[in-house]
């Protein structure tokens, strides 16, 4: 099965580059700017039809939540215009596309961890311009996996972890917002969970489960105790530590607003493919021992 994913360096494409390079019948192939520019959709159809994929991953996408903000023709352009240039290049080959989107589509504020089927109502130009994305995707490829992720980080590329095991190196307290809840999720699960799902899909040409499926890691928190569970494990593996301090969204403004609760269940993925995350801290942990012990900080 030969698997094409968007983006070379992002957190989810660097992690299936070497998920893929660990399974045997697999080859996971990356293409990104300039060959394929999401922001110029005349550079996709060609760059993934001489790709030959199965499968195509569609993980790239424009991912500053703030600037977006200040950019939204070309977040837009990027998320919504691109990715269904992407899905239309799958589908002009015949084969599906497994898209990437996220948590932000919601506003965050149902009491419960959000279902698929719960309306959507983004509260930024980010959320809006992947919920387009959503339904270029869909309309350009009735072979579509779309896969709402959320709070993604890894060994690659930028994310939490990495900030605050940099911040703890500098700091004795780091102040971290606790009214905003989500599931910490690893892109080296979801990388495990895309091969099992594109396994699946190529090797039963008439599945019919395509559609939106959430995927996020097992167990929730908010962001000051994910950062605590950061920490603490680095200090058990020689890492900076520093104390986490609780402070509220109202403390912390940003030019995007984030939804209170970003909480995904991902039972429909589960009961589809068979595939559950693992707990969040277990993977929080592999994470952090990797970065802090001198293993792959990715490019
Ligand atoms: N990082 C997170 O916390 C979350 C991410 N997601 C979604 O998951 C997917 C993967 O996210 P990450 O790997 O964390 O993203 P990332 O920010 O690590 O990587 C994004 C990649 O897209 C590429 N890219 C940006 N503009 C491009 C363009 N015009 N043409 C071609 N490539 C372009 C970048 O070069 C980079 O390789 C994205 O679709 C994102 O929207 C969803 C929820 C949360």
């Amino acid at each position: 099965m030969r698997l094409l994913v968007t983006g070379r360096d992002g957190q989810v494409a660097a992690s299936l580059l070497a998920a893929g390079q660990a399974r045997a019948g697999v080859e996971v192939v990356a293409i990104g700017r300039p060959e394929l520019d999401l922001a110029w959709p005349d550079t996709i159809i060609d760059a993934i039809a001489g790709a030959k994929p199965d499968i195509v991953v569609s993980a790239a996408a424009y991912t500053a939540v703030d600037q977006a903000e200040d950019e939204p023709d070309l977040a837009f352009a990027v998320n919504a215009t691109g990715a269904g240039k992407v899905a239309e290049a799958a589908a002009r080959l015949g084969v599906p596309v497994i898209h990437l989107s996220t948590d932000y589509v919601f506003d965050g504020t149902k009491a419960d961890a959000y279902i698929e089927t719960d309306p959507t109502a983004p509260l930024g130009v980010y959320g809006a311009s992947k919920l387009a994305g959503e339904q270029a995707v869909a309309s350009a490829n009735p072979r579509h996996l779309i896969l709402r992720t959320a709070w993604v980080y890894s060994p690659f590329g930028k994310n939490f972890v990495k900030t605050m095991l940099r911040l703890a190196a500098d700091r004795d307290e780091i102040s971290v917002v606790s009214d905003q809840w989500g599931n910490p999720t690893s892109a080296l699960d979801v990388a495990d969970a895309i091969l099992h799902a594109a396994t699946m899909l190529h090797r039963n040409k008439d599945f019919a489960g395509f559609g939106i499926c959430h995927l996020a890691g097992s167990g929730e928190t908010n962001w000051s105790g994910f950062a605590g569970h950061i920490l603490d494990t680095s200090l058990k593996f020689g890492g900076p530590w520093a104390r986490v301090g609780d402070i509220t969204t109202m403390d912390y403004p940003t030019k995007a607003r984030r939804p209170a609760n970003s909480r995904l269940s991902s039972a429909k993925f589960g009961a589809a493919f068979g595939w559950t995350a693992p707990d969040w801290q277990k993977s929080a942990r592999e994470v952090v021992h990797r970065l802090v012990s001198g293993g792959s900080n990715g490019p």
